[in-house]
């Protein structure tokens, strides 16, 4: 089998693709150990679909399903025209919260994730304020003057009570800083796309960016958020790490 390791803002991937459609959550488990595996956040397996390009099957790396990863719509769209599984720069593949649609140039890519749902406005808790939306897998958002305030013990109650990925995020001259603790990881990632979604979504929500702001996640890498007709548009720069036959 040929597996191909991708990083998106650090947030890092094992890829291959399939005609069988089944529960890839124990080779998730043993492609993304960092000891004994390739090592990743996530493994992604795309198979045929009779409705868009093709689908994907996205397991965090403890083997949990979930419904989207914004970063790894960036790294599955540049995989797939590298492999020919598409013709064209621009495609439509169907994840677990719906359709996907994104552009290739070179090695940036743009997606235009699904349409954001808020769960819960804001409410107070453990003395940070907090705001509960879904950009295809649920965030919790907290905006603070010091991304040092990040605390996973915290973070990991708060990931358990609301069963969602938690953000920390700071807004300074229009930018966000952005620091995420993701569910399936189960502590801190280099970045988190739907995350990223999330806190700028809430940052315009509040006027403290404009409609295109750019959002550093903890790897320091530029990535470009926007929202058009009620939709969030992601781009940024993605890496094929390497190739491997095991
Ligand atoms: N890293 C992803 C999100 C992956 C899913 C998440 N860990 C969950 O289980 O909700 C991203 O870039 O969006």
């Amino acid at each position: 089998m040929t597996y191909t390791k991708y990083s998106a803002s650090g947030n890092d991937f094992v890829i291959f693709h399939s005609f069988i459609e089944k529960d890839y959550s124990n080779d998730a488990i043993k492609l993304c150990n960092r000891t004994e595996g390739i090592g990743a956040d996530g493994l992604v397996v795309l198979v045929p679909s009779n409705e868009a390009d093709f689908k994907w099957l996205f397991y965090n790396s403890d083997g949990s399903y979930a419904a989207m990863c914004g970063n790894a719509t960036r790294a599955v769209s540049h995989y797939a025209l590298n492999n020919g599984l598409v013709s064209s720069n621009e495609m439509r593949f169907l994840t677990g919260a719906g359709i996907i649609k994104s552009s290739v140039e070179n090695d940036i890519v743009e997606t235009q994730l699904t349409a954001p749902k808020v769960i819960k406005e804001e409410f107070e808790q453990d003395g940070f304020t907090w705001y509960l939306v879904d950009t295809g897998v649920p965030h919790l958002v907290t905006i603070v003057e010091d991304l040092e305030l990040y605390n996973h013990e915290l973070s990991s109650k708060m990931r358990y009570e609301h069963n969602a990925n938690v953000n920390f995020a700071k807004i300074e001259n229009g930018i966000i800083k952005v620091r995420t603790y993701e569910r399936g990881v189960e502590g801190e990632t280099l970045a988190c796309g739907t995350g990223m979604a999330a806190c700028f979504l809430r940052a315009n929500n509040l006027g403290l960016v404009k409609q295109s702001a750019f959002v550093y996640p903890k790897s320091g890498e530029e990535l470009t958020l926007s929202l058009k007709n009620g939709t969030i548009y992601f781009k940024g720069a993605v890496k094929k790490v390497f190739t491997t036959t095991i």
